[in-house]
């Protein structure tokens, strides 16, 4: 005899050759919350530990085929997009956000090795088109910055992001400190109801932090495809990825950022 069902979640995201982040980071992130994956391709991209070498965008009405084939069938319970490579794609996700429960945004912009992953100057389609139907967006740094076009740069800055970006009308806003270096802590700050507070963990000094963001968001949705809470599920997935960075910290995988484990 077999289990009951177990939850099931979408990845809508670009995939990453080198197995760190996007598609491959998710759909791990997903089984290690016993959820079962389904994933929406968006983009190839020829990437390693090192950089991104090329990119391939998948053309709108096959991202949509890919969608609706998914949702005719599968009981999605919680949708993460990733990489969504361009402003057409961004549309076409918004379009769908009726049929996309809990739905967790990551606006992916930029690698961290700097290269772009989405079009230059299009990012207000994030803010006016899934912004508003999004139960939490997860921009880092950087992309706060260029979605808010001003700098954010430290905590300060973080928490009045959150704000700002709540005003384009997700139900909850993260600003993940990933990058701001020389704390003993990782802080994230929340906007949830109109209150922001910080999501914090032991700030883990590892190289390998390729797909961290992907991975954090992933979490969250696996978490709320589970029935948990947005603040449960947001806790969770903060723990989750600082417990991944403990046990990677000393791999040597790849010559640049090499990927985070994964598992309970
Ligand atoms: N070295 C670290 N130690 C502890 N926590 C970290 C570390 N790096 C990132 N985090 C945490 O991981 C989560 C993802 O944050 P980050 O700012 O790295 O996202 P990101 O830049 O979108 O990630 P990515 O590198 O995948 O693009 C946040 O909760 C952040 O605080
Ligand atoms: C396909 C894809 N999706 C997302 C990221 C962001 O992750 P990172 O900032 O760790 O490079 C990436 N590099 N590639």
């Amino acid at each position: 005899m077999s289990g009951p069902n177990p939850p099931v979640a979408m990845t809508i995201a670009g995939s990453d050759s080198g197995g760190g982040a996007g598609i491959q980071a998710d759909l791990k992130t997903f089984a290690s919350h016993g959820v079962f994956g389904t994933s929406v391709i968006t983009a190839l991209t020829a990437q390693n530990t090192v950089g991104v070498r090329g990119i391939s965008a998948v053309a709108p009405d096959f991202v949509a085929a890919q969608l609706d084939a998914v949702l005719d069938d599968l009981p999605v319970a919680a949708v993460k997009t990733g990489m969504l490579a361009t402003p057409e794609t961004v549309a076409l996700v918004a379009r769908y956000a009726p049929r996309l429960p809990a739905l967790v945004v990551d606006p992916v912009l930029v690698a961290s090795s700097g290269d772009r992953l989405f079009t230059a100057d299009a990012e207000r389609a994030y803010l006016e088109l899934l912004f508003p139907h999004a139960a939490v967006v997860t921009p880092n740094l950087r992309e706060a910055s260029v979605l808010l076009g001003r700098d954010v740069l430290d905590a300060d800055d973080a928490v009045k992001a959150a704000a700002d970006l709540a005003a384009y009308g997700p139900r909850c806003v993260v600003v993940k400190g990933g990058h701001l270096r020389g704390s003993a802590e990782a802080v994230d700050a929340v906007w949830h109801d109109g209150q922001v507070t910080l999501l914090s963990a032991p700030w883990i000094d590892t190289a390998n932090n390729h797909g961290t963001g992907c991975t954090f968001a992933a979490a969250t949705a696996a978490l709320l495809a589970g029935g948990s809470s947005l603040p449960d599920a947001l806790s969770g997935a903060k723990s989750y990825v600082h417990s991944a960075l403990v046990r990677s910290a000393d791999w040597t995988l790849g010559s640049g950022h090499g990927p985070l484990a994964w598992g309970l």
